[in-house]
């Protein structure tokens, strides 16, 4: 099996070597190529995705990616020319975003009890398509659109996906976080496809929250979540919120999967390139190590995976809180774990 390897820009360097570590141990068969991609291709080269290199990540069976995204380089052209090139290209229209409060963890909330939430984020659509644009520019009455694009096809897809990975849970249940009241054009269509579907599901409760109040019980409720199904944009949002509550943004993983197979999925810690500590070697590499468990258990490894995150969560349980990460020493650890 082979593996595409885009460390990308700031702290993705840094993660993806420790991630590697990792995927070494526990699984030497994977054969992997690096991909230079990023802003120093971009200001070297000018170039962001060539067409000659997207097609060679096509040729593998999943990718892995640190982050993307740099100060030297204007907003959105690393992250739109790169980024959700790849995602949209590759057909990512899952992007699957499990948050878990490990045992050992301290979030930052009073709420006790435990979190366990699987985040299923919409990842090609939304208002992410780049459907807008800018009038009048330069004047008082310049005039920005961005159009949030929602299809029948792209928000049944995800909805299904949903609704199968609820009932494979135990708690069974399912919530739709949107903006129904305001947004109702696309809010009329997520909620009636997700009604819809559930006639298939009958053993899955679903519940249905506005984004803003799902915010607020995010943060003090957070174990009232079970699977969550939303659009690109709210699911964006929810998932640094869902992150923060189990203990950081170092510790949240990600998978951009084409759940039909036809492309590679593309695992990638939730966080970016983190460009205020970038270069100091305190970034935490869990994130990207438990983003490779999700793509060994992509890739069928279910034993290799289960090692990944076992050696997280021992690792997790036995951390000293007021010490100060060091990320290669953090990615030492987890490997000597994982090959036990
Ligand atoms: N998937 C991606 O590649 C991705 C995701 C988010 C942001 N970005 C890009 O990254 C750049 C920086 O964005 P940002 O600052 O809003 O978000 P960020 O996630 O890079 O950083 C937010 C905060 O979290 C901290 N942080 C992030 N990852 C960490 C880790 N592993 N360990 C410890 N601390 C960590 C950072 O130091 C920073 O204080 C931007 O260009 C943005 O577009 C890329
Ligand atoms: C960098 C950006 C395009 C990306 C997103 O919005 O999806 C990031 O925030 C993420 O969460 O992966
Ligand atoms: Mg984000």
């Amino acid at each position: 099996m082979r593996l595409a390897v885009i460390p990308g820009d700031g702290i993705g360097q840094e993660v993806v070597a420790e991630g590697l570590k990792v995927l070494r141990e526990v699984a030497p068969d994977l054969e992997t190529t690096p991909y230079d991609l990023g802003a120093a291709r971009w200001q070297r080269t000018g170039e962001l995705l060539p067409d000659t290199v997207l097609d060679e990540l096509r040729g593998h069976d999943a990718i892995l990616l640190g982050a993307i995204g740099d100060p030297s380089v204007p907003p959105g052209i690393l992250e739109r020319g790169l980024l959700l090139r790849l995602r949209f290209e590759l057909d990512h229209h899952v992007n699957l975003r499990p948050a878990k409060l490990f045992d050992g963890v301290r979030g930052p909330l009073t709420a006790e009890g435990p979190i366990d939430m699987l985040c299923v984020r919409e990842g090609t659509e939304g208002p992410y398509v780049g459907n807008g644009g800018v009038l009048r520019k330069d004047t008082p009455h310049e005039i920005a659109t961005e159009v949030s694009l929602n299809t029948a096809f792209g928000v049944e897809r995800v909805v299904r996906y949903a609704f199968e990975r609820a009932v494979a849970r135990p708690r069974k249940h399912l919530t739709l976080i949107h903006k129904t009241n305001v947004l109702t054009h696309a809010g009329g269509l997520w909620s009636r496809i997700v009604e819809e579907v559930s006639a298939e599901f009958p053993d899955v409760a679903v519940a249905y929250q506005h984004v803003d109040a799902a915010s607020m019980f995010f943060i003090t409720d957070p174990g009232r979540y079970d699977v969550i199904v939303t659009d690109n944009l709210f699911g964006d949002i929810v998932t640094d919120i869902a992150a923060a509550v189990t203990g950081g943004i170092g510790l949240a993983a990600s998978g951009n999967l084409d759940v039909s197979g036809t492309n590679p999925s593309m695992f990638e810690p939730v966080h970016g390139s983190a460009p205020d500590i970038a270069g100091q070697g305190i970034a935490d590499p869990t994130a990207t190590v438990l983003s490779v468990g999700l793509l060994l258990e992509h890739l069928g490894r279910a034993e290799q995976a289960k090692k990944v995150n076992a050696a997280v969560a021992f690792d997790l349980s036995t951390r000293d809180p007021q010490q100060q990460i060091r990320t290669t020493q953090v990615g030492d650890r987890l490997a000597a774990l994982a090959s036990g």
